[in-house]
């Protein structure tokens, strides 16, 4: 088991009224290694809440959180920085990418962080931009090529240093069909050939189609949860079926 999520809580107070709002009430989650899990749920159902605290960004109020044994919670501000440098690896909506810099300057960031040598790093970026097919592009700028390779380039960033978990928030939402298409064969890829562990947060039931669970929340904790059986197509199709279920509030048989 990768990552292991128990009781988790998390209140927000209202500082005008002194009213809580729980985001998260008693979720629970087992991640393993190497499974593709996406989560949807409701507007306000608590995803972001969730993908915050999983990220580090953010603590629960109550609650257990281990990645890979490790109580992320237990870890001070400069052991959690450290932990999250290592450990994690972040894909969003908007790609943030730093544009005073080349694709390559930009995947090879995580490692001129970690203090790597030169060589090392400048062989992983080359290599990770090739498997993306990016190769060619590799020594433009953000705004001379496309969203979709603008979203390829912040996944290699995302895996160059080989993090355990990639968390995902909503990675399809700035991209046309075609290039949304395209980086989910990708995580699919990157999952199956390179062992990467995703967790990927979004309202998209296509895009959640291609992952191996679906993982439905509401009102703060798991609601149902479906694992990938049959093609995809069938699966995009059961979920459909269960978000009309978990807008509906009928749990699932
Ligand atoms: N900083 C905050 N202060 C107060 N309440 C918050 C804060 N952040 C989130 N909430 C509340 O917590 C609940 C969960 O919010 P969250 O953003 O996690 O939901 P979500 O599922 O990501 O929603 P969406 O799909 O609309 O992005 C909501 O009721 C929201 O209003």
């Amino acid at each position: 088991m990768l990552l292991h999520v128990r009781a988790l809580t998390k209140a927000y107070r209202n500082t005008r009224n002194g009213l809580e709002t729980w985001a998260l009430n008693g979720l629970e989650l087992d991640v393993y290694r190497q499974e593709f899990i996406s989560i949807m749920g409701p507007s306000g159902s608590g995803k972001t809440t969730l993908l915050n605290i999983l990220a580090g960004l953010d603590r629960p109020t109550s609650g257990e959180l281990c990645l890979q044994g490790e109580n992320m919670l237990a870890l001070n501000a400069d052991e959690l920085a450290l932990f999250r440098r290592r450990n994690l690896g972040f894909v969003f909506q908007d790609f943030n990418l730093l544009d005073t810099l080349t694709l390559a300057e930009n995947v090879a960031l995580p490692l001129s962080l970690d203090k790597r040598g030169g060589g090392d790093i400048r062989q992983r970026v080359d290599e990770m931009l090739h498997f993306l097919s990016l190769g060619e592009q590799m020594q433009r700028y953000p705004y001379e090529v496309s969203g979709g390779q603008q979203q390829r380039t912040a996944v290699a960033r995302a895996l160059i240093h080989r993090p355990r978990l990639l968390l995902a928030d909503e990675p399809t939402g700035n991209l046309d069909s075609a290039s949304a298409r395209a980086l989910l064969e990708l995580f699919q890829q990157l999952n199956s050939q390179q062992q990467a562990t995703i967790l990927m947060v979004t309202h998209d039931p296509f895009s959640a189609s291609y992952s191996q669970r679906v993982v439905f929340i509401k009102d703060g904790r798991v609601f149902c949860q479906l694992q990938r059986s049959s093609s995809q197509p069938q699966f995009f199709q059961s979920i459909l079926d269960a978000l009309a279920h978990v807008e509906g509030g009928h749990e699932l048989a």
